[in-house]
């Protein structure tokens, strides 16, 4: 057939290649999935310029090898990945739970710092080449779409407390995708510097953030401290799902699937847009209650690991 959905690679920016979901029309390849329930999840590029979507990424053989392409690739992968993991550990049919259309663009800008969830779309930046490389690590794209589900959810308004929560659960649900580390953006992270992040949920302050409630930030910058105080419940989560003793506080770890399934439910089910951090031990203590009761391991680590943050 001269249109039809191909299986195809492509060279990742971080090294290596990546086996990406493509379409054929006419011998022209795009970054284009019609395989899963959206009708379409499509992988764009901005040209550096300013404009949304931008034109697709084409290529003549399916092997998506061209340097223009790299951020393409591991942005579609990165978007294909993230919405199995919705569906397949959460039962959620892409952001809206309805099958909503996924559009990703790349090379956005000049040497931008940045990547963010517009309230249509994922946009990336490539980076200045020194802060970053191009913002596509699987992690940052599962943070920004993690953004759009919780629009289509709770909608915690960006600033102050509430906005520190929805930092935070994009941080949370960022590092489930990401499996094998608690750091957030390392592949796009400082390229000349080895071994750092943008953020680490086990300790938060080696990205210049608070972990416990006492230390948080109550100034004005960055709408209140939204990208600040989302370590305080990072930590809480790490600790929740990896256990240790932190502040005199004892958390048993429960494991990083009973933390996802309770942060799931929290935001889901609990979180409003005024949910603060006190709200937050609130809402991820019912989640654990009506997943794992309220008398058995998982609620107390919950308990206790809120505790060691100094919330509640
Ligand atoms: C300060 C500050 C941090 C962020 C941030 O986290 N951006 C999302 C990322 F994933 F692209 F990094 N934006 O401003
Ligand atoms: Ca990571
Ligand atoms: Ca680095
Ligand atoms: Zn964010």
């Amino acid at each position: 057939a001269s249109v039809a959905p191909e299986v195809g690679s492509g060279t990742s920016t971080f090294g290596g290649s990546r086996t990406i979901p493509t379409y054929s029309s006419g011998g022209t390849y795009y970054l284009y999935d019609t395989t899963r329930g959206p009708s379409y999840i499509r992988t764009m590029t901005g040209n550096n310029g300013t404009s949304l979507p931008g034109s697709y990424i084409t290529d003549t053989d399916n092997n998506f090898t061209d340097t223009a392409a790299r951020a393409g690739v591991d942005a579609h992968y990165g978007a294909v990945t993230v919405y199995d993991y919705y569906q397949n550990t959460h039962g959620r049919n892409s952001y809206n739970g309805a099958g909503a259309n996924i559009t990703s663009t790349v090379h956005h800008r000049v040497n931008y710092n940045n990547a963010f969830w517009n309230g249509q779309q994922m946009v990336y930046g490539d980076g200045d080449g020194s802060q970053f490389q191009a913002l596509v690590d699987l992690d940052i794209v599962a943070h920004e779409l993690t953004h759009a589900v919780t629009g289509a959810t709770a909608g915690l308004i960006y600033q102050n407390e509430s906005g520190a929560l929805n930092e935070a659960v994009s941080d949370i649900m960022a590092v489930m995708v990401d499996r094998d580390d608690w750091r957030l953006g390392e592949l796009s992270y400082t390229p000349g510097v080895s071994g750092d992040a943008l953020r680490n949920l086990a300790n938060p302050p080696e990205g210049n953030q608070p972990d416990n409630y006492a230390d948080r930030y109550t100034g004005s910058q960055d709408n209140g401290g939204v990208h600040i105080n989302s370590g305080i419940p990072n930590k809480a989560a790490y600790l929740m799902a990896a256990g240790g003793t932190f502040r005199g506080v004892t958390v048993a770890s429960i494991g990083r699937a009973k933390t996802e399934k309770i942060w799931y439910r929290a935001l889901t089910q609990y979180f409003t847009s005024s949910t603060n951090l006190a709200g937050a031990r609130q809402g991820t203590l019912s989640a654990t209650a009506d997943l794992y009761g309220s008398g058995g391991a998982e609620y107390a680590a919950v308990q206790n690991a809120w505790a060691a943050v100094g919330i509640g």
